[in-house]
């Protein structure tokens, strides 16, 4: 359905595969013509120095032709210990070794010609570790009669050039590595150059430079295992504020990363951009426009990396099984080469990496199961010179344990700037890319969806056909209504492209896009089931497609009262049911999943009421309904066993723009320190417009900006008193209703409280205090409060607080001294009778009395 992007550009491995699957062709075919090869940008290798080790930027070889002419070497009638030694056979293999490496160079005494077995005449060399005589190599060379790299005589190893001396040689090798590499670098830039997306018509790929858009990775995630669901997770990470890197920057120190950083792990969800961000590293690099002090970079997908089957392989094979430009590439040559690899998407890898007991593998030579190559070249055991770039979606990043790697890296996908640049970079008409932005800005779930690229790319595909088209439909404006269409544009196109296919009209499905949807449908809701999330050739997973898919399969079932589809996804007991209870029950089921794999995205409506106490599922089923906290003005989390997490959730919440939540319940839960300081912080957001907050039985919390704070069945302390006191008074402090039932208040709370509240203008209009033994000593504190200018109170509720006589003596003397805005006064459960009343009763007759209700029976 979805032709997806070329990961990594065709290798060997894929053309193989490619071949025997009956795919289509690979797009990038390493053997480029002549013509496109040459070395890169002569001013930016100006610019870039030359690095310590060999790259493809050290042009001393390039520059300087090997000379193949004779050079100081020993002549044949100088005694042999005079010779000077070749540097590398000082510390190389001595002259009785045999082979070394994969190439396994036979090695000679120096005294006799490898062609003749005589005494050495005029040596020469063209390769280390041998010599001829010049008579000799000039007569082999005239029978080769190639002018190619010939095979050695000897040992039938390709050689570069012709007989060489010994400093010759090695400038011959260094300019053959040159030149390997510079081919190598051209390939890339061949392969990484056009990437292939679904909307390319001709099939030759959009150029990535054209649409790539700066993408927001960050460093060092948390580093935790994440099971949430992908969506959730780029929510909760919207509201987080770091500092961006640049892809191209990831192995370079940081003020906050001195030291050297040799693995890199990038984590980010499904189609944020991770495999884009290695390519365009890669091109960057191939081009010589980043990263100049690199010298090999060799890209690998585990996708393309489980299609060895767990074979085995030496580290040079597996580099000339994916490029095979590097074929001729030798163990020193690579030792000497600043090589990054890169391994894009963990999370497709079926090998089992094993880092605590697989084998330490050292030689780049040596066949090895993959998997132990692997865990050896992440160690570091193997080229430990190597820099490692691993990317995984979140769920699979922890299958490197964290003392591998040096730096954690997240791709979050598209900033709002970046989505709108996204448009206007994919299309030329900006007329049309303007439209696209301010249609996705005005629905939130596309705007909130679009930090994820492949959405950006989905959503681009979708509108492009409907606003090109003359049909006046209205656009998507929910996930749905997006991914029904993108069905439909595909289906579209499918059309297109094979003419004989039924036809049907516009936006309608013929006979057979109808069944091919329903079969992809069924492979989709399988997989989804088993948690199997690799489809290889439609690749489905990428944009969450299967899940609209499986849910479009699962409402077929349905509707054709296919009971035995429906009782594989909700159980044997299903018996057909009205549509809403089918809904409700699919819905439970997607829910009771720990990571949410069942279900995706969010509706736009801003509820009234979200309250948990509504869902009857478990726990963990109502946990993952917290994040819908964003879009609700009244939320009751009572007694959900919320964590520091779900208070993080409801912070940002609080925090996002805009913040819809009004009134929220957090009672009856033991929120930590922490999870209160969330809170705190969500209330201090300027984009809060919270007005009540309800933590009955909750521990104490800093409150800031509220209205209305229920504390009912706090242990108040006096020290906390004083803090909340301390709060009341300051300027900030817009408190309406204040309730503090059952707090085990005392006389001493209320000498903390009453300042506080005649200390300044108080907003303060109701006052719940019941249920606490305040005595009529701490009526009387109160009650200075009442005789304040500046007091608002209309309510004040003191039930069953050992009151007397006297408590009503000092509220009745209290209001009668001040024109008072008390209108409700409940006394009730202090066992008064109406001779302790009375005082109170006959302020009836006061001109400044307000009081319409006054409680005091049992
Ligand atoms: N930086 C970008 N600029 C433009 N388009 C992008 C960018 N990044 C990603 N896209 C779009 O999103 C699609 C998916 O991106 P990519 O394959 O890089 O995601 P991913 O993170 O590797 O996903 P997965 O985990 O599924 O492999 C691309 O094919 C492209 O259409």
């Amino acid at each position: 359905m979805k032709e997806t992007p070329d990961r990594t550009g065709s290798t060997e491995v894929q053309k193989m595969e490619g071949a025997a699957s009956g795919r289509l062709s690979p797009k990038g075919d390493p053997s480029q013509p002549a013509s496109l090869r040459g070395p890169p940008h002569p001013e930016l290798r100006a610019k870039y120095p030359e690095p310590d080790c060999l790259s493809v930027k050290s042009h001393r070889s390039k520059n300087e032709p090997p000379d193949l002419q004779d050079g100081p070497g020993p002549s044949d009638t100088e005694p042999r210990e005079e010779y000077p030694e070749p540097d590398y056979l000082r510390d190389g293999p001595g002259p009785s070794d045999t082979e070394g490496g994969r190439s396994g160079f036979c090695e000679e005494q120096l005294s006799s010609c490898a062609l003749c077995r005589g005494v050495l005449k005029d040596p020469v060399s063209f390769s280390p570790g041998h010599w001829f005589c010049r008579h000799c190599s000039s007569s082999y060379w005239d029978q080769a009669g190639s002018p190619g790299d010939p095979l050695h005589p000897q040992c039938g190893e390709r050689t570069r050039a012709g007989p060489q001396t010994d400093s010759q040689s090695r400038a011959a090798a260094d300019a053959g590595l040159q030149q390997l590499l510079e081919e190598h670098q051209i390939s890339l830039r061949s392969r990484c150059e056009r990437v292939t997306e679904g909307t390319d018509a001709t099939g030759s790929g959009t150029l990535l430079n054209q649409i790539y858009t700066e993408l927001y990775i960050t460093e060092g995630p948390s580093g935790e295992v994440q099971t949430q669901h992908e969506v959730r997770q780029l929510e909760a990470s919207r509201s987080l504020q770091d500092a961006p890197i640049r892809c191209h920057d990831i192995f370079r120190a940081s003020a906050e990363q001195p030291g050297a950083i040799r693995v890199v792990l990038t984590s980010g969800v499904a189609g944020v951009g991770k495999t884009f961000s290695v390519l365009k590293f890669t091109l960057d690099w191939a081009q010589g426009l980043e990263n100049q002090d690199v010298g090999l970079v060799a890209l690998l997908s585990f996708r393309e990396l489980n299609l060895l089957r767990g074979g085995r392989l030496s580290l040079l094979g597996l580099l000339e099984a994916f490029h095979p430009t590097l074929q001729a590439l030798g163990a020193e040559q690579l030792a000497a080469c600043r090589l990054v690899l890169i391994f894009d998407g963990l999370d497709e890898s079926r090998l089992d990496l094993d880092f605590s007991s697989s084998p330490v593998l050292t030689d780049p030579t040596q066949s090895s199961p993959l998997s132990w190559l692997l865990a050896s070249l992440i160690r570091g055991d193997l080229l430990p010179s190597a820099l490692v770039w691993i990317t995984s979606r979140p769920a699979a990043a922890n299958r490197v344990p964290p003392a591998c790697v040096d730096r954690l890296t997240e791709v979050r996908g598209f900033s709002d700037p970046q989505k709108e640049e996204y448009f206007s970079r994919r299309f030329r008409d900006q007329e049309l890319s303007s439209k696209m932005v301010s249609h996705i800005r005005s629905s939130r779930s596309l705007h909130t969806m679009c930090a994820v690229p492949v959405f950006c790319w989905i959503s681009a595909s979708v509108l492009e056909h409907l606003l090109g088209s003359q049909q006046t439909e209205e656009l998507p404006s929910t996930m749905t209504q997006l991914y029904a269409h993108f069905l439909l544009v595909q289906t579209h196109r499918k059309r297109n492209k094979y003419p004989e296919a039924q036809q049907a009209g516009p936006g309608q499905l013929a006979p057979a896009d109808r069944d091919l949807l329903l079969r992809l449908g069924r492979l989709a809701f399988q997989h989804l089931e088993t948690g199997s999330i690799m489809f290889y050739q439609e690749d489905l997973e990428r944009c969450g497609l299967e899940e609209f898919l499986a849910a479009l399969y699962l409402l077929h079932c349905y509707s054709q009262r296919d009971l035995e589809g429906l009782r594989r996804f909700l159980g044997d007991d299903y018996s057909y049911s009205s549509l809403d209870d089918f809904l409700k029950r699919a819905m439970v089921k997607s829910c009771e999943s720990p990571n949410g794999h069942l279900d995706l995205l969010m509706s736009d409506e801003v509820l009234d009421e979200l309250d948990l106490e509504h869902y009857n599922t478990t726990k963990e089923g109502k946990h993952r309904l917290i994040p819908a906290v964003r879009n609700c003005k009244k939320a009751r989390l009572a007694g959900c066993e919320l964590s520091e997490h779900h208070c993080e959730v409801v912070a940002s919440a609080l925090k996002s723009n805009p913040s819809h939540l009004i009134d929220l319940d957090l009672s009856q839960n033991v929120l930590e320190d922490s999870g209160v300081e969330h809170v705190s912080a969500g209330l201090e957001n300027p984009n809060c417009k919270l007005e009540i907050l309800r933590m009955r039985g909750c521990r104490m919390f800093n409150p800031s900006l509220l209205k209305n704070l229920d504390l009912t069945g706090n242990t108040i302390s006096d020290c906390v008193m004083k803090e909340l006191s301390s709060f009341l008074q300051s300027p900030l402090c817009g408190l309406k209703a204040l309730k503090m039932e059952y707090c085990d208040l005392s006389e001493v709370s209320c000498a903390c409280l009453a300042p506080a509240l005649k200390s300044k203008p108080s907003h303060l209009t109701e006052l719940d205090l019941s249920w606490n033994h305040l005595t009529d000593a701490g009526v009387k504190e109160l009650s200075s409060f009442l005789q304040s200018p500046l007091c608002g109170l209309e309510t004040l509720r003191l039930k069953s607080c050992s009151l007397s006589e006297v408590s009503c003596a000092a509220l009745a003397s209290a209001l009668r001294s001040n024109p008072s805005h008390l209108t409700e006064l409940d006394l009730t459960w202090n066992d008064l009778k109406q001779s302790d009343v009375q005082q109170l009763l006959d302020l009836k007759q006061n001109p400044h009395y307000k009081l319409k209700t006054l409680r005091w029976k049992w």
